[in-house]
């Protein structure tokens, strides 16, 4: 497998990689072309009307607001952009233990159009993390579950560092290696990764579990600056008015 046959967008799939500078979280704007029913993955609260703006601009119907799970570093957009596109609606994972107007189990399918994402339980950074996978499209949104050439923290909420590893190795090496990775976070200017190159070059995952269990309870982050104020607000998807 080489970059040049990474599995390929059908036409009529529109995908949009946004960024948020502050917290280095990706956003991802997915639509269905012809019937204009989009969704939006992991939106941030500071920049819901820069993608308020665009879904109007592109003339898309917003439908779900979709959260991979219970942030620690940012405030949701969810409830934001429920208020600035009356009529979407927010989801996020049951186990999440979040509130939300559609709450995920596993293998849900969220359909926007004639597409849709498949909901992968891929605990171990948190209780409730979810990938959300398009197998059509080959592309997988990993959320903090799988970061480019790394993976999430597991020393708060419900941080595990045993069942992280196990649901990658469960949910996301298993899928084909043209599969595109789009995670929440890159800290180095990653955008995109596949299946193919983190099965070879994750630095922390392609270990064997007991020296990734090391890695993981020995890295000594600094506890995200605005987790006190984001977990409360992301357990109601985001600012409620
Ligand atoms: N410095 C940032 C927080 C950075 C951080 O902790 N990132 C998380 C994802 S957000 S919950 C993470 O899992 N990082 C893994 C890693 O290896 O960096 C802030 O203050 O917000
Ligand atoms: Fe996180």
């Amino acid at each position: 497998m080489s970059v040049a046959e990474e599995h390929q967008f059908s036409k009529d799939f529109l995908f949009r990689q946004l960024f948020d500078r502050e917290s280095c979280t990706y956003t991802y704007l997915l639509a269905d072309i012809n019937t204009k029913d989009a969704v939006i993955i992991d939106p941030v609260l500071e920049l819901a009307e820069r993608d308020a703006q665009f879904i109007q601009q592109q003339g898309l119907k917003l439908v779900y607001c979709m959260n991979t799970h219970m942030h620690a570093d940012h405030v949701t957009g969810t409830g934001k952009l429920k208020q600035l596109i009356p009529g979407c609606q927010s989801i996020i994972s049951r186990s999440s233990g979040a509130k939300a107007d559609i709450l995920l189990d596993p293998d849900s399918k969220v359909k926007f159009g004639r597409h849709e994402l498949i909901a992968k339980p891929t605990p171990g950074h948190t209780n409730g993390c979810m990938t959300y996978i398009s197998f059509e499209q080959g592309v997988a949104f990993t959320g903090d579950t799988l970061l480019i050439r790394g993976c999430g923290r597991t020393d708060f909420q419900e941080g595990d560092p045993e069942t992280l590893f196990k649901s990658v190795h469960r949910e996301i090496f298993t899928l084909p290696d043209n599969f595109k990775l789009y995670p929440a976070h890159d800290y180095k200017g990653q955008t995109v990764t596949t299946v193919w190159e983190e099965k070879l070059y994750n630095a922390r995952l392609t270990k064997p579990l007991s020296e990734f269990i090391d890695i993981m309870n020995n890295l000594n982050l600094a506890y995200p600056k605005k987790m006190d104020i984001a977990v409360p607000l992301n357990k109601v998807c985001g600012i409620q008015e």
